[in-house]
């Protein structure tokens, strides 16, 4: 296991459109890095940040197949030739690595564990850094700072969803720093502790919660009629 003080490369990056975090870790002694949840319109950004680091990517990885945006993945997979795509397998979605509960994605001395958290869509996963010096999990979108993806498409389901936060994501220690897909308040970050705390939703009983995600009313996302069928291939419609 590695010690993620002095040699973990973070970069947290933004895209507007979407409101998508895009995160980048590497090993600053291998080089090998990772690339979580790349968004298309910024996957040229992205490329140029690894190799402008020095950085040689191993994986782009994705959360889940988004309905709100295009994944980078495939465009990633033309500008950095090497890079293999990974995605649960649970999601349905193409990609070069389908992953399940437990396995791990290596890069260097670092590895991301996968914890299955379906509810928003079946095939959500969480990775979870594991690190000596720090804690650090990728919720995707189901669990935001103060929020939690919605349950109304993608075979969503709100009891779902709350037994994966309270089972998978609720049980790591309080201090877990906790990387969401998506904030539409200017927020980055949070910890378990904080959202066992603070969530509005997930603090709420398991019937209570049903109720408040079954009542949410939002438009659905402007993109996803082609979105989806685009991300279930990598984010490129042959
Ligand atoms: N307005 C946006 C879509 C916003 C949205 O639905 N966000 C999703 C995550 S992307 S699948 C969500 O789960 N939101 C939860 C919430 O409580 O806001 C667009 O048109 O793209
Ligand atoms: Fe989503």
């Amino acid at each position: 296991m590695a010690t993620a003080g002095t040699s973990l490369v973070f970069r947290q990056l933004f895209e507007k459109e979407s409101s998508t975090y895009t995160y980048l870790l590497a090993d600053k002694d291998t080089k090998e890095a990772v690339l979580i949840d790349p968004v298309v319109d910024t996957a040229e950004r992205d490329a140029k940040l690894v190799s402008e680091l020095g950085l040689k990517l191993v994986y782009v990885i994705n959360t889940h197949c988004h309905a709100d945006h295009i994944t980078g993945t495939g465009k990633l997979k033309t500008l950095v030739p090497g890079c293999k795509s990974v995605i649960s397998k649970a999601s349905s979605a193409k990609a070069d690595i389908l992953l399940e509960e437990g396995q791990k994605v290596t890069f260097g001395k670092f590895s991301l564990e996968v914890r299955t958290t379906p509810g928003h869509t079946n095939g959500c996963v969480t990775y979870v850094l594991l690190d000596e010096s720090i804690r650090m999990a990728f919720t995707g979108d189901t669990l935001l700072v103060r929020g939690c993806g919605r349950t109304d498409f993608q075979e969503g389901n709100p009891a779902t969803l709350y037994d994966s936060v309270w089972g998978k994501i609720f049980t790591l220690p309080d201090d877990t720093l906790l990387f969401p897909a998506h904030d539409y308040k200017g927020q980055t970050m949070t910890t378990v502790g904080e959202e066992k705390r603070h969530n509005p939703r997930l603090t709420q009983t398991k019937e209570k919660f049903v109720e408040i995600m079954n009542n949410l009313g939002l438009a659905y996302p402007k993109q996803i009629d082609r979105a989806v069928p685009a991300n279930m291939m990598c984010g490129l419609q042959d």
